[in-house]
């Protein structure tokens, strides 16, 4: 197959017989992301004992993109490397959330983006997930 492809430990296990990163042709690609941790909860997911669930966008997006940031460092690279990004929201009443939190990682010197709302991601939790592309720096692994 082409490219290298890596499984980061430590991050939550992929849904499916696919890489987190493909590093090719100097480029480093980043599968659909979500707040997903390692033990498989969800950061940005409540619920109480009476099973009501409470779904917050800033969290959720906040940590959608520190899991990007580590995947990118598992082959030296940096948020600041990301050069495009598709963002999956199932709401865009979420976009206002989004963007917030986006604005605190990123301005208008950062990565190319574009935003769409999709019927459904692959857990009902999810409000989000990004998918992303960075170019991968000098002295990163190919
Ligand atoms: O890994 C997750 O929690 C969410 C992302 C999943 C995908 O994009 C996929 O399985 O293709």
């Amino acid at each position: 197959m082409t490219g290298s492809a890596r499984v980061v430990s430590g991050k939550a296990v992929p849904r499916g017989a696919f890489p987190h990163v493909k590093v090719a042709g100097g480029f480093v690609f980043v599968s659909g992301t979500s707040s997903r941790r390692p033990d498989n909860t969800f950061a940005g997911v409540s619920v109480d004992e009476f099973g009501t669930t409470d779904l917050d966008i800033r969290v959720q997006t906040r940590a959608v993109i520190e899991n990007i940031r580590d995947l990118l460092r598992s082959v030296g690279a940096e948020l600041s490397d990301l050069v495009q990004v598709t963002s999956y929201l199932v709401n865009m009443n979420d976009f206002g959330g989004y963007n917030e939190v986006w604005a605190e990682f990123f301005d208008a010197s950062g990565p190319t983006r574009t935003t769409v709302a999709v019927h459904q991601l692959p857990h009902p939790h999810l409000l989000i997930e990004i998918q992303a592309v960075a170019l991968l720096p000098q002295g990163g692994q190919s």
